[in-house]
Formats: C-alpha cells, structure tokens, sequence
C-alpha cells in the first residue's frame, strides 16, 4: 500500500499542482494570448495527458487499432473525454496508476484516449464508446478486431483498478499471455525446498503470501524489467515448509542467492514497495531497456489562440452554436444509430429546440428542417449518418447552416480542458426554459404546449440519453426525481433549472474541473444582479421574483451578441440585411419552414422506400443506403442522380426519335422531288 502511496504522489502531486498553475499566457496590449495545442475541434488542445511525460500511452484515432491489435502486451484503455469533470477529476488517479505500473509494460499497458476530440469521434463509434470515462481491456495477440472488454470493479481506485489488470492477465490463455509476463499462479510450496542449496547464476525470489494477496503477484511483474533474478509466488497453506523456511508471517519474501546460499529477506515492512525495491538493489540486478510512452517526434504543435475579451453579463451566440456543434456532431455521432426509446429522446429534445432556439436565421432553418424530418420520419430506427447528413446540409439547400467549429466565448477556459461543452450546454438550456416561458405559444402544435414540464422532460431524457458524462447524468436524473414534479408553470421551470444549476455548482466548488478564473459559485453573484440578492434576519437570501426576470431577461433573445460568431459566409442567406431578429414565438418558426417539397425530401426518400410493396426489405435497404453519407453521397444525392439520368436518357431519347422523324421526311423529299 505504502508502494501505491508513494507511486501516487510523485504523478498525483504534478497532477494536482496543475489546475492551479496558471494558463499559459502572454500579455499583449488589448489581447491576451493563450498558448495551446491543436485541440477537440477548436484548434485547441484538451491535455489531461501528456506523451511522453506521462507514462500513460496516449492513443488517438490513427494509433489505437495498430497498438491494441496483435499486440505482444495487453492494454487497459480509458477512453475518456477532456470536457467531462469526473475525467478531469480522474485524470491523477490514472497518471498515478501508469507511473505506478510503468514497470509492467511490456505485459500490459494503461493508455487513453481523447474522444472529445473530432478527429477520434470515428473511433469511439467504433469501440462503441457511448459514456466517459469507459474503460476498456484488450488482450495481447488479438487477431481480429475488438472493441474490448469493460473493466468491471467495484470502484475506481488506484488499487483496485491495478488488481483488475492482474487478473486479467491471469485470465489470458497460456498461447495469448504476453511472453514478458512471468507466471503469475503460485508455485507448490515443497518446490521451493528442492530448490534450496543449488546454483542457478540468478536469484530467485520466492513470496509466501494468503490466497487472497496480491503482494507476491505485484512484485512479480514489478521485476519484469530486471535481469539476473526470477521471482516467483507461494502460498502459505503448508505449515511445515513455513516452518522449516523459519517463514512466521506473511507476505514473506524468501530468497535463494546465485552462489546457492539462501534465507528470509528482512524488510522494515512487509509491503509490495519494500520487496521490490530489496530485489531491485541486489548486487548483479540490472535493470533492461523498457518500452515506454514516446515523445512523439514532432512537437506538439503551440497554436497561439487570442482570448476573447467578453461581457459576462451577456450570452453568446457562438456559444451556444458551438455547444449545438458539439452536440449533433460529436455526442450524437457515438451511437451508430437511434432507435426507440433513443430515437424519441432525440425527436422530442430536437422539437424542443428548433422552436424556442433563438439563434442566427440559418442556423434555426436547420434546426427546424432537423425537427420535421425527425418528426414525420415512419422509420422506427435511424442511421446516425443520416442525421449528420441533414446537419451538415449535404443537399446544399440554401439559407441553411451550423458552423461546423467551436469558438468559445463566455464558456472559454482557462485551460483547453476546462469549460467548453458542458458550459454551453447548461447555457442552451437554460435559455430553452426562458424562451418557453416567454414564448407560451412557441411550442403550440407540438403536443408538447400543454405540459409545463416539457422542456425540462426533455432535457432530463437528453442527459440521461446521450450527455457523454454519465455521472453528471445520474445526478442530474436524481435532481428531477427528488423535485422536477414540483413545477407546475413555464417560470416555475426555468427557476428549477436555475436552482439545479446552483446545486451542481456548490457540489463541485473546488474540485479539478472548477476552472480558477470561473469559481463556481451561486449565480448570480450581486455584481451580475444585485436586486436578486437580500439578506433576511441577517441571512444572505435569494429574491426569487426578480431572479426569474433576471434569467428572463440573461437568457432572452435581446442578450444575445453575434460577436466573435462564426461568418456563415453565403450559406447564411441573409448576408448584408441587419444583425437577425430573434424569434418571436411559433410565427416565426413557422415562417422558416422550407418549401415542403425541400424539408421533406430526405425524408420523403427514406419513406418511399420503407412504404413501397417490398416492405420491410425496403425499410432496411432505406436504413442501409443512409451509410453512403458517411462517404460523402447521401441517399438523397443517390436518388437525384438517379432521377437526373432518367431524364437525361428520356431526353436524348426524345431527340433521337425527333431526328429520325425528320430525316425520313428529308429522305422522302430527296426521292420525290416533284411532291
Ligand atoms: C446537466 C449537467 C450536469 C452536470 N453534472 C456534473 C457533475 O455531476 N459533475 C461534474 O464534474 N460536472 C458536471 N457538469 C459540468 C459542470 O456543471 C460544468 O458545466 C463544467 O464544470 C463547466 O463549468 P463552468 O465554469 O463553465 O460553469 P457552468 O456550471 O457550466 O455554467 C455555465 C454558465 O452558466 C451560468 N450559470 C452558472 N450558474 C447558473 C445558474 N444557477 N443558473 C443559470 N445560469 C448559471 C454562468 O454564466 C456560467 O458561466 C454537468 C453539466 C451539465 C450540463
């Protein structure tokens, strides 16, 4: 235990310096500059582990299959994502975990990998990656591919997660176990007897340990790297050897020197660290080259982002697309496809903000578009390429568009992995519940206009659904169990959400994730509104009333600043007229919906096919031709095509006959000149 501690301190002590250091910055006149690499879709990076620094092995997209597949070691991998707080707050224990078992490399390795960041989302999908952070094991020697196998502990500690991967090399077969790991069974007692008094030219080292230690197994593998001694485990079910071994207690270490004397190792204390360390200083023990995280070759690329100077009393427009951004085309990409209870989750969280997002003109087009088709789509499962085809408008349709990059604002961080995503998030929703309650006829015609409590369901349904954080999902959902049936109105709801928002705030006050330069406190501070904020017999005290015109108005369509938006160039359609109007209620959401034979086409395709007399063949070739998006073709451009060289033929077609009609008539006139 002392061994892990010591481990612990030496990666968790930098780990834990680390949230407090300040961001790297230089201070130019006007600017302030933030000094990062290449990162999750925002050209910056998200570091929680460092290559080559940390001894944790840091995968990415190109290098995972090619490390984990055939590989002579096994693999613990945690894939994780940078924005997620219970990473971020993980993220020592796991740098201690590596440093702790560097060691065991060549056996097995602890590696991660990022999927908060685009370039990785494939590979997630790939591993079925839906929530972070997940861990996965990978056995050596794996032929054919494998999305690997969940690690299954009763916590997340140091030192439970290192006795799972001993086990799990033990549950390697003799032709699978990775040829630098020694065997780890136990050797019968009277062996070690037989031993006694011979020559080898190494040492030999023997634990005498109870069934349920895991002390001699942990040295075995902490003296992989070493040449000139062998260590090997035994339990202490034989008295009489003990006895004869003048082994009393245990964990015991025995040892059998190369010039054939022998006798019990004496350490101050009998612990894992103590034994290695005792084996490791023998006279002769040297230790091998070992196979480590590298450097990688180039450095990592400095990008110098400019802070964006902000108003904190106001919101953001490129907050909340980038946080959509993230949403459609990050998180949802993790399931391969939606089907029931999913599928639902998403139709109605889409209802939901296509008619009260109260964002740039293009952007509510696609939401919208996103809406109806989700809505009259008869298919009960859905492709995911399908809906990244709709978002990413491959039918060009004009007018159109979600900028495809992140550009935080007033969710920026202080360090790439903090703020970003989960910030925007709380940000669209809690503009949601204020545009709902300012907008009552905003959601008339969705089946949804009667229930108070609609926006917040579906929130709730999103994050226990699809937010990549599961922990943060399952407080969530305790929240809504504990209280959401209290709200009864619009207002009612966007305090609930206010109030949550507040609880989650105080419980994470303080820990890794609170970024420094944004300390997580109750909101609104009195400099934001001072009005909300009273004291009663001496009690700091919310004024809940003017709280809620205060959300109304932080999270109203009038505070929003295009500022720092991406340009949406000519996709935007409405280049050149003022700054857009903010919705105003269900008249204007009405009044984007795209010419119906537009909006509905992709859909329309999917549905022809499901409803054409080969039935449920149909439906599935409709669901199987939505994947040709994901190489740049969607069924959509399939079926244009298709309709395109109809015609073309039908035309060329039209004109042959036309010449021929034509040139017998010149035929005949040559003949009979006279006629
Ligand atoms: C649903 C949900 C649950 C989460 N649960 C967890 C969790 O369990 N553990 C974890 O580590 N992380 C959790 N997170 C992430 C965490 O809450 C923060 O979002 C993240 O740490 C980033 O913090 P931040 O400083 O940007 O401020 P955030 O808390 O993200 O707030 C964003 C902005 O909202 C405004 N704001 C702050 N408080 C309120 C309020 N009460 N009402 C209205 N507006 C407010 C402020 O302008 C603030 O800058 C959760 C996120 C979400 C969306």
């Amino acid at each position: 235990m002392a061994a892990a501690g010591a481990a612990v301190r030496s990666p968790g002590a930098r780990a834990a310096r680390s949230p407090q250091s300040p961001p790297r910055a230089v201070r130019l006149p006007g600017l302030l500059l933030l000094l990062a690499a290449a990162g999750p879709g925002a050209g910056r990076a998200a570091r929680l582990y460092r290559a080559g620094e940390d001894a944790v092995w840091v995968l990415d997209s190109g290098s995972v299959r090619g490390a984990t597949a055939n590989s002579s070691a096994a693999w613990l991998v945690q894939f994780y994502s940078s924005w997620c707080g219970h990473c971020i707050g993980y993220a020592p224990t796991w740098r201690a975990l590596a440093g702790d078992v560097r060691d065991w490399a060549a056996a097995i390795r602890v590696a991660v990998l990022d999927c908060a960041e685009e370039k990785n989302q494939e590979v997630c999908r790939a591993y079925d990656i839906h929530f972070y952070p997940t861990f996965r094991y990978f056995k050596a020697f794996t032929k054919e591919f494998t999305t690997g196998e969940n690690f299954r502990g009763p916590d997340r500690e140091l030192r439970t997660v290192r006795r799972t991967m001993i086990d799990f090399l033990q549950n390697h077969t003799d032709s699978s176990r990775p040829p630098a790991c020694p065997g780890l069974d136990p050797i019968p007692p009277r062996d070690v007897l037989a031993l006694l008094g011979s020559h080898r030219g190494h040492y030999m080292a023997v634990l005498f340990e109870s069934n349920s230690s895991y002390v001699g197994r942990e040295v075995i593998l902490d003296l992989i790297p070493y040449e000139n001694v062998v260590v090997n485990r035994a339990l202490d079910g034989d008295r009489a050897v003990l006895e004869k071994l003048g082994v009393a207690t245990v964990p015991a270490c025995y040892l059998l020197h190369p010039n054939g004397s022998h006798g019990l190792v004496q350490v101050a204390k009998p612990l894992r660290s103590f034994f290695s360390s005792y084996l490791k200083s023998l006279p002769d023990v040297r230790k091998k080259s070992l196979s480590l995280p590298e450097k990688p070759n180039k450095e990592e690329s400095t990008e110098v982002v400019a802070w964006r100077e902000f108003d904190r009393a106001k919101l953001y427009t490129a907050d909340l697309e980038s946080g959509l951004h993230y949403l459609l085309r990050v998180e949802l990409a993790a399931h391969r496809s939606l089907a029931g209870a999913e599928l639902k989750t998403l139709r109605d969280f889409m209802t939901i903000v296509a008619k009260l997002f109260p964002g740039r003109p293009p952007v509510r087009k696609l939401l919208v578009t996103l809406q109806e088709w989700l809505a009259t789509l008869p298919l009960d499962r859905i492709p995911y390429n399908a809906v990244l085809d709709l978002v990413n408008n491959k039918m060009r349709i004009s007018g159109i568009f979600l900028p495809s990059r992140v550009r935080w604002v007033g969710c920026q961080g202080s360090r790439p992995e903090l703020r970003g995503y989960p910030c925007s998030l709380w940000k669209l929703f809690h503009t949601l519940t204020v545009q709902a309650s300012s907008q009552p006829d905003a959601l008339a015609g969705t089946g949804l206009e009667e229930d108070p409590q609609a926006v917040l369901q579906a929130i709730r349904r999103y994050v226990r659904t699809f937010f990549g954080c599961r922990e943060c999902g399952q407080h969530f959902e305790e929240m809504a169990t504990e209280s959401l049936d209290s709200v009864k109105t619009a207002d009612q709801a966007v305090l609930w959400l206010w109030r949550s928002h507040n609880a989650v705030n105080s419980r994470l006050a303080g820990q890794l994730s609170e970024d420094p330069k944004f300390p997580k406190v109750p909101w609104p501070t009195p400099d934001l509104c001072p009005a909300c904020h009273e004291e009663i017999k001496g009690l700091d005290s919310w004024h809940e009333g003017q709280v809620l015109a205060f959300l109304k108005r932080h999270y109203g369509g009038s505070n929003l600043l295009d500022t720092y938006s991406v340009d949406l160039g000519d996709a935007r359609g409405s280049r050149g007229l003022p700054a857009p109007e903010r919705p105003q209620g269900h008249q204007d959401a009405a009044s984007l919906r795209l010419p119906s034979s537009l909006s509905e086409s992709p859909q329309h395709l999917l549905d022809v096919r499901a409803q054409s007399p080969r039935g449920p063949r149909a439906r599935g070739e409709a669901e199987a031709a939505a994947p040709v998006l994901g190489i740049g073709f969607s069924s959509l451009d399939m079926s244009l095509c298709l309709v395109l060289y109809v015609a073309s033929s039908l035309f060329l077609m039209l004109m042959y006959f036309f010449f021929r009609v034509r040139s017998k008539r010149w035929k005949v006139r040559l003949y009979h000149p006279a006629v």
